[in-house]
């Protein structure tokens, strides 16, 4: 039944909605052809239930930032919350719905983030020294072909542990090796067909489908952090904090029992969503930048050159660099175009009774923000459709920032790991540009760019080439014969 002045959409069957005109493997395409016949706003029934999905830039902006506190509600009721959510009161942030403890655990993560950026082992010196385990890793296949796909999300993984627990695990570690693939699985179950079957026919989600593995893996994943928890707080100094769980006990403490939204469960949640969210989008992002960088030779080329003479005579690169290139920047915003990594965003819910665009939407309407769409918009890109770094520059060669770049999304709800994952992003691209030259290998096939999706989407495994660059004098020496 569709509300009177909802916005459009095809037309549903009873019991199952509009689940049969879906590609349940990717949905994306269907999206876009339905927002070419219905407009940038419509609807589809996922069995009785009505999902709106917003489409382009106009209808983002109007929505998450115009009437941010009518849209920045989460749905309740989902597939994704009843697997990862094992207790009413602690919803951990991306999931908790818009009310004051969402307020406050997210202040305090913006903070605890930030405030890891200062003092003597800031938030750069971790980044860096998780960079140098990936690059002994390619040293150790220099002049060979490997699969970078577990070196990526290994470093990934590391590098918010290294925030979470002060921890830097070794890549064939157990504790870490189960965490990477654990959210390798969920990502693919909790956005695709599995959820979709779920949230439309609940008489189904007693049955042995894969949406039960994502339920045994995430509480898996939760009882290892409880011990994470339990380990750390035998040898917590209240005041002096070594890390993300350090700095939340201490929190609770100040705050005693001022009935605020602070908790040990509410603790243990706050880590699933910041090691989960942590590495699946970094490292599928770093993935996508490499097989880019191996297809447009001249571009990898181009940065390397500019990282070269930026770094000239410097011992590493530091993230005040990024003001001095401008091509390397355009590159990597580019690879987040491209890569898609969060394509339909974490899904919204109206926090009231509301309109966007002349169409009225009642409290507690499940909203999709087809981040997708406004990546790929016609309009607002200079080549909306292919990998052109271009779409960062301008006419002077500088770098500049379009309005529809958001793969972070926008408002209130934008990813609380922005600066975090920027950080990572440039610094490990250019470290690793500045020795190494990546390289397709030929007989590596046509490249397919087309990810496979997910709540995170995964570029589709491929093999590179790792070449030690010529200009590196320190480790490429010459044989001289004696005569
Ligand atoms: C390239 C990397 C990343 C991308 C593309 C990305 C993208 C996103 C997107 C699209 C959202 C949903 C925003 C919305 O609901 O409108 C989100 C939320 C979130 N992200 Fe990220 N993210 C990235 C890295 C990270 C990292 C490294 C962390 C952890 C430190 C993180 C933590 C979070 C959290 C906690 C939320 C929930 C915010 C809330 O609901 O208030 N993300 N991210």
């Amino acid at each position: 039944h569709r509300p009177k002045g909802f916005p459009p959409g095809p037309r549903a069957v009873p019991v199952i909605g509009n689940l049969l005109q879906l590609n349940l493997e990717s949905p994306l395409a269907d999206f876009e052809r339905l927002a070419k016949r219905y407009g940038n706003i419509y609807c589809i029934f996922i069995g009785s239930r009505p999902w709106v999905i917003l489409n382009g830039l106009q209808a983002m902006r109007e929505a998450l930032v115009n009437k941010a506190v009518d849209f920045s509600g989460r749905p309740q009721d989902l597939m994704v919350n009843h697997a990862v959510q094992m207790k009413d009161h602690a919803p951990g942030v991306i999931l908790a719905d818009y009310n004051q403890s969402w307020k406050e655990q997210r202040r305090f993560g913006l903070m605890t983030l930030k405030n890891f950026g200062l003092g003597k082992q800031s938030m750069e010196q971790r980044i860096l020294a998780e960079i140098r385990q990936i690059t002994k890793v390619l040293e150790e296949n220099i002049g060979k072909t490997m699969r970078p796909q577990m070196l990526f999300h290994n470093a990934a993984s590391n590098i918010i542990c290294q925030i979470l627990f002060a921890k830097q695990f070794d890549y064939d570690d157990k504790f870490m090796k189960y965490f990477v693939s654990v959210f390798q699985k969920t990502s693919k179950i909790i956005n695709g067909r599995w959820n979709m079957i779920y949230d439309s026919i609940p008489m189904l989600r007693y049955l042995p489908l894969p949406f039960q593995i994502a339920f045994k893996l995430f509480k898996g994943a939760k009882e290892r952090h409880l011990q994470m928890l339990t380990e750390n707080k035998k040898t917590w100094v209240p005041g002096k904090p070594r890390h993300f769980i350090d700095c939340y006990l201490d929190e609770l403490k100040k705050r005693g029992e001022d009935g605020s939204s602070f908790s040990e469960d509410q603790l243990v949640a706050f880590l699933l969503d910041l090691h989960f969210a942590g590495t699946e989008t970094t490292a599928n992002t770093l993935l996508t930048a490499i097989l880019y960088l191996m297809n447009y030779p001249h571009a990898q080329e181009r940065c390397q050159q500019e990282i070269d003479k930026v770094l000239d005579g410097k011992d590493q690169v530091s993230y005040e660099d990024r003001h001095q290139m401008p091509y390397v920047q355009a590159v990597i915003h580019e690879t987040q175009r491209r890569a898609d990594t969060v394509p339909l965003s974490v899904f919204h819910k109206t926090t009231k009774d509301t309109e966007l665009m002349g169409y009225s939407l009642p409290k507690g309407t499940i909203v999709i923000p087809n981040l997708s769409s406004v990546l790929s918009e016609e309009g607002q890109w200079k080549s909306p459709h292919e990998f052109n770094p271009e779409n960062f520059l301008n006419d002077q060669g500088e770098f500049f920032k379009p309005e529809a770049f958001m793969p972070f999304s926008i408002g209130p709800r934008v990813c609380l790991g922005e600066a975090l994952a920027r950080m990572e992003l440039f610094l490990i691209v250019v470290t690793l540009l500045r020795t190494f030259t990546f390289v397709w290998p030929e007989d590596g096939g046509e490249p397919d760019f087309t990810p496979v999706f997910g709540t995170t989407q995964t570029p589709k495994p491929y093999r590179m080439k790792v070449q030690l660059r010529e200009t590196d004098t320190s480790l490429n020496q010459t044989y001289i014969p004696i005569l």
